[in-house]
């Protein structure tokens, strides 16, 4: 809630101005009410709506509002607004940035989704993993989750906030002008960006950066470039000064080591420029260009430099330079072993534009068998701590136009897929890194400081892939590791970054002058990060554009790329422009290492009838010159070195312990889902069992009572009675049981309980009372009898469970003691040494409820002097 909110009102119109002149219509601020109404209960999409506004309205981001068609349509302007050709009459654009608009503001880095259509030929089947919810949170759902029971890290269901998302219909253009065009401005405005595409393989980040085939599916790069030239078209200088890493300059005839001159450059592609665009044979729709201009500040002279980089292997490439070739012919010295002839190398014919397109005219070298050496050295980083690093001697090609640049970004994918070729892996296992210098000078001086150098970086990360999908050995271990890890200590430093900036903030909140102590960010940890470092510590904006494709790839590596990104809206950037200083270049240092080289062979054409031309290479990749700070020093080298080396085998041995660990986790889970299932199982038939031999052993127990009624004397009986009084006595049982059972709604019917006196007689009346048997083994029988009988049903390999388990079960059981005081009592010794006579009590009770059950509760001797009594539910016997 905006305690002024005259003057936001007063911003938002002159920004809503501004952006008027590409007639991108910014959506006037959501009015703030001044308690909460319904409409702030509604979705985070309207807050988010409102904040976006807001942001527009405080000039930090030019978010363009949805509907983002009708924006679409007018951020292109119509004819009659295209530069008229003139220098100064750019008619058409963003009003350029003011210093006082942006200089150190903060700014959340942005986080745009694009969900990856469905596509006809590789159609996927299945419900897609991703739902989008509204125009910046998206849910996602793990389909397969149900009913499974497995070790996750990440909830079946989650929901992501970006800050948009693009659904799958979303056009290239549309995309491009809500998240790109705005980090051009800032670049033609004097700040620097960044923008790069994360994702899974095979989730459009190529396509979103560098377009399809198709008509109207050029991708960022490419419109980039367009937008770039439309809009300093007739602005640009014949100065011949020339950038130099990251915030310098210099006189083109100062050193040609560094970069290429303009002449040069435009030289090496006019020589080549049939074979280059025979080979590029993809053809440029004019539907794919771009026309939208932006508005630059006429009072300079502007100068675009390009650069294309990759990071294979955590080591940098430059995809525009000039390759050595050896001179490899070769002889046998007198010892039999192979000598060069000749060690000096001369100029590549793969090199720059050239070195793919001559290959075929160069002579075919697979019958002698002694392959071309093409050397490809890795460039180092240099730059102080401060103002971040640069890649030096990556060549830096001055372009004109939009088609020459275009052509230099085709040159270097062309590059990029046959170094990958040759690199025996896939172009997309490297990050491509294709930067823009715009330089502005302004009209009329001649002095350096009046130069401003910006630069926007746009790159296509590798794939993140979890290793434990890719082939883990060897070289392809190595390289997965190392895209992995540049992406994973990617999100280290934006950790780290999110962390120091929330301490800095709380601290200064609390105490507003003490400094926090910060964590290292760990830069240094990888290439990637090393190079963009300045661009999370304040020299620039970035942009993150997420590619997903819900069809395919897992469900866990996305959910990685989701929370990445929600880490990434975490961290706060803050623009501000470079200080300028003229320099002179230190040469570069040629210390190499030596490489192994690697042999290839590659085949050229053989399409139409034509030959196949086979050429055999032997790559050698060099590693790169040593960083500016450590030349001095040899043991500092051999110390980086030996750490490099260090935290490649850490970073391998914890990918190898994390795949192991992930199987591990996964077998131990299936395994443990197996014993569960099978336990229940186990359990379930146990129970049943269970049930039924109680119910056996019940009625066994009711049959025993039932005869001991029978054959034995009931209360008040002695042996010398006859059996006329039993008879009465049973008669009587049945009776009172008939009758509780009619009085079964008298619960506390005050029904003394009848007692049956089992008689247990001494050894000499045994006979007697027909109870037990003669001999000594019959009594033991008769005793055992229930038991015996029980068992003798139960399953032989669960017999021991089941006793097992009836122990447990039957823990408060006193049929069991009742059973063992039994055997004891009926012992044979126990009956001989006592003459005194034994009784077991039965107390019949009448049933407490309307039931055809009775309980009968047993009372031994001893459990009547204290102990619970043992019922026995008994279901109405017939005969008692
Ligand atoms: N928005 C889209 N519209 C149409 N086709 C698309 C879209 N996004 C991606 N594709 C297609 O999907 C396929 C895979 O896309 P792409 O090569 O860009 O993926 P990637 O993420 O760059 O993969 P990798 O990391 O392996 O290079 C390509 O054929 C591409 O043309």
């Amino acid at each position: 809630m905006s305690s002024k909110p005259a003057p936001q009102t007063e911003r938002v119109t002159r920004a809503s101005a501004r952006n008027q002149n590409i007639a991108v219509t910014a959506e006037p601020p959501l009015k703030t009410p001044s308690r909460p109404t319904r409409a702030t209960k509604t979705a985070t999409t309207e807050r988010q709506v409102s904040k976006t506004s807001q942001r527009t309205a405080s000039g930090k981001a030019r978010e363009i509002t949805p509907p983002l068609k009708k924006n679409l349509d007018a951020a292109r302007p119509s004819k009659a607004t295209k530069l008229s050709g003139s220098k100064g009459a750019v008619t058409a654009g963003i009003a350029p940035l003011r210093r006082s608009e942006h200089d150190g503001e903060k700014e959340v880095i942005k986080a745009y989704l694009r969900i990856r259509p469905n596509l006809g030929p590789e159609q996927q089947t299945g419900t897609p993993y991703l739902n989008a919810l509204s125009t910046t949170t998206v849910e996602m759902v793990d389909h397969n989750a149900a009913g499974g029971f497995r070790y996750r890290a990440t909830p079946a269901q989650t929901q992501y906030t970006f800050s948009h998302v693009f659904p799958a219909d979303t056009q290239q253009g549309e995309f491009f002008a809500k998240t790109t065009l705005p980090l051009i401005q800032d670049v033609l405005g004097g700040y620097s960006g960044l923008l790069f595409a994360y994702g899974v393989s095979n989730s459009g980040k190529t396509y979103t950066i560098q377009g399809g085939s198709e008509q109207g599916s050029a991708g960022i790069l490419p419109r980039t470039l367009d937008v770039i030239f439309n809009s300093v078209k007739d602005l640009q200088t014949e100065r011949s000064i020339r950038p130099v890493g990251l915030s310098t300059v210099e006189d083109e005839d100062e050193d040609a080591t560094l970069t290429e001159s303009p002449r040069h450059a435009s030289k090496s592609f006019g020589e080549d420029a049939d074979l280059l665009s025979s080979m590029l044979a993809e053809e440029v729709h004019s539907a794919d260009f771009d026309d939208t201009a932006l508005e630059v500040d006429t009072d300079f002279e502007y100068s675009i430099w390009v650069s294309f980089a990759e990071i294979y292997n955590d080591k940098i490439f430059d995809l525009l330079s000039d390759s050595e070739l050896g001179d490899t012919v070769q002889t046998k010295n007198n010892q039999g072993l192979a000598a060069p002839l000749n060690t000096g190398t001369r100029r590549s014919p793969f090199s720059s534009s050239t070195n793919i397109a001559n290959l075929a005219s160069f002579p075919s070298n697979s019958d002698m068998g002694d392959p071309f050496t093409l050397k490809r050295r890795a460039l180092a980083l240099k730059g102080g701590s401060g103002a971040g690093k640069y890649i030096a001697g990556l060549r830096e090609i001055r372009v004109r136009t939009s088609a020459e640049a275009r052509n230099v970004v085709k040159m270097g994918h062309v590059n990029r897929r046959v170094f990958g070729t040759l690199a025996n892996h896939a172009s997309s296992r490297s990050h491509g890194i294709f930067t823009i210098k715009v330089l502005k000078f302004r009209k009329g001086s001649t002095q350096q400081e009046s130069v401003q150098l910006s630069r926007l970086s746009i790159v296509d990360l590798a794939g993140s892939e979890r290793t434990k999908n890719t082939q883990t050995t060897g070289e392809r271990l190595k390289e997965a590791g190392n895209i992995n890890k540049s992406l994973m200590v990617l999100g280290q430093c934006m950790e780290v970054l999110r962390s120091n900036q929330k301490k800095t903030v709380a601290r200064t909140g609390a105490t507003g002058i003490r400094t926090p102590k910060l964590a290292l960010v760990p830069y240094r940890h990888s290439k990637l990060t090393e190079l963009f470092q300045d661009y999370f510590e304040g020299h620039g904006k970035v942009v993150m554009i997420v590619n997903v494709n819900p069809y395919d790839t897992g469900f866990d590596e996305n959910s990685h790329v989701m929370k990445f990104s929600a880490l990434a809206r975490e961290i706060t950037t803050t623009a501000k422009r470079m200080p300028l200083h003229h320099t002179s270049n230190a040469n570069l240092n040629d210390a190499k290492k030596p490489v192994q080289p690697r042999t290839v062979k590659i085949s050229v054409g053989g399409l139409n009838g034509r030959k196949l031309h086979e050429t055999q290479l032997q790559i050698v990749e060099e590693d790169s010159d040593k960083e500016e700070e450590d030349l001095d020093d040899p043991l500092v080298d051999a110390l980086f070195e030996e750490i490099e080396s260090l935290r490649r085998r850490l970073f391998e041995a914890e990918t190898r312990a994390a795949v192991i660990e992930a199987e591990v986790r996964e077998e131990v889970m299936k395994e443990i889902e197996v014993r569960m299932h099978d336990m229940e199982r186990r359990f379930a038939t146990r129970l049943l069992d269970e049930a039924e031999h109680q119910e056996r052993k019940t009625d066994r127990k009711i049959d025993l009572l039932y005869k001991a009624g029978q054959f034995g004397h009931s209360v008040g009986t002695s042996e010398d009675e006859d059996d006329e009084d039993d008879d009465e006595t049973s008669s009587q049982v049945t009776k009172q049981m008939t009758e509780g059972d009619d009085e079964s709604d008298e619960e506390t019917s005050p029904i003394a309980p009848i007692v049956f006196k089992i008689q247990r007689p001494s050894a000499d009346h045994s006979e007697d009372l027909g109870l037990f048997d003669h001999d000594e083994q019959s009594a033991e029988e008769t005793d055992s009898q229930i038991d015996t009988e029980i068992e003798t049903d139960s399953e032989p390999e669960d017999a021991a469970t089941v006793n097992e388990d009836e122990e447990s079960l039957d823990d408060n059981d006193d049929d069991d003691n009742w059973e063992e005081e039994q055997d004891e009592q009926s012992s044979p010794d126990s009956r001989r040494t006592s003459s005194a006579t034994v009784y077991d009590e039965l107390e019949v009770c009448t049933p407490r409820k309307k039931s055809s059950n009775v309980w009968v509760e047993l009372a031994t001797p001893r459990e009547r002097t204290g102990h619970a009594k043992t019922g026995v539910l008994m279901t109405n016997h017939p005969e008692v």
